[in-house]
């Protein structure tokens, strides 16, 4: 039996769904119990500095959330709120000194940022220990090589909701659609490293869905609301969806959609919901990562 077919769904209709808050606050417990047991052996508190430029609604929340989540696992939060027209100076001097602060542990710079901050230089200067989104080049080059460094929050977020329905990954085809640096091309190495074998599809992909139909996993990460059909997933198969798209329905009502049509997706073998699936294990996996940078600081592993 593959893994993608060792489901027990009790309506046939209905895939089993992933329900990524729960796998999230079980995450999560466990992050508080390390950070605590960190705390008391070592009066280190693990530190998360939180840097939003802008006034981006979407972000706000993001942040919101992010600064709610990491109290709630007994962990500190630093929030700066820097204005949309500073200057790329001023937010380079900023990390600078939170690279050289001792007591913060995590720096997140809430994506996207204004037009006259180039990301690229950002990113590069967080100190690649204390890079929690796994974002810096450093860390890319060791999640592509396969050395344990800080890995981006959503795809580890992927691989943890993925580990609770596929048992061995060994020879699974496994289809990624969208290739950005933050969820496509990383999770697609971490699928390599389970040795599945490994499909990166994006917007000039010719014959998608001919593609999605040979996968065993398919992680949408498109941005596109309801990309995947119905048809395009093969009987059994296990999708996740990173996508998330802001819609106002006809009577006005505001509602998050994914890349899939997952009402069409009953006859697959698991799919994570939107909202409700990968969101909110992208933020269990920021305090996790947070929590591990802390901890390799105090020289705990
Ligand atoms: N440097 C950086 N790192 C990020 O990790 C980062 C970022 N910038 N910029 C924006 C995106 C987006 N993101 C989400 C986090 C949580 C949910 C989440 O919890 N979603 C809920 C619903 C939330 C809602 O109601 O809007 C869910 O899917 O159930 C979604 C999206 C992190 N991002």
């Amino acid at each position: 039996m593959t893994a993608a077919q060792s489901f027990s769904a009790t309506d046939p209709r209905v895939a089993r769904t992933i329900d990524g808050r729960a796998l999230a606050r079980t995450i999560g417990v466990e992050t508080a119990r390390q950070a605590a047991e960190l705390h008391a052996r070592t009066g280190v508190l693990p530190t998360l500095a939180v840097v939003l430029v802008g006034e981006d609604p979407a972000s706000q929340v993001y942040v919101r959330r992010k600064v709610k989540e990491t109290k709630a696992a007994g962990m500190r939060s630093i929030e700066h709120r820097l204005d949309a027209s500073i200057a790329e100076g001023e937010l380079l001097a900023l990390i600078a000194s939170l690279n050289a602060d001792p007591a913060v542990h995590g720096i997140l710079v809430q994506l996207p940022l204004p037009r006259q901050i180039d990301a690229t230089r950002v990113l590069d200067a967080i100190d690649p220990a204390k890079d929690v989104d796994g974002f810096h080049p450093v860390n890319v080059g060791r999640l592509s090589t396969g050395i344990g460094g800080l890995v981006p929050c959503t795809p580890l977020g992927c691989m943890r909701l993925l580990d609770t329905v596929v048992e061995d990954y060994r020879g699974l085809n496994a289809v990624v659609i969208g290739k950005s640096n933050i969820v496509g091309k990383p999770v697609a190495m971490l699928l390599l490293e389970r040795e599945c074998t490994v499909t990166v599809t994006h917007i000039a992909t010719k014959g998608l869905a001919r593609i999605v139909r040979t996968a065993d996993i398919v992680v949408a990460a498109a941005g596109s609301p309801r990309l995947v059909r119905g048809d395009w997933v093969k009987p059994g198969a296990i999708v996740i969806d990173v996508g998330i798209t802001r819609v106002t329905d006809e009577d006005g009502k505001e509602r998050l959609v994914g890349d899939c049509a997952f009402d069409e997706l009953g006859h697959a073998g698991a799919v994570t919901p939107v909202p409700g699936g990968v969101g909110p294990m992208t933020i269990a996996c920021l305090l996790a990562n947070t929590v591990q940078a802390a901890r390799r600081a105090a020289a705990l592993g």
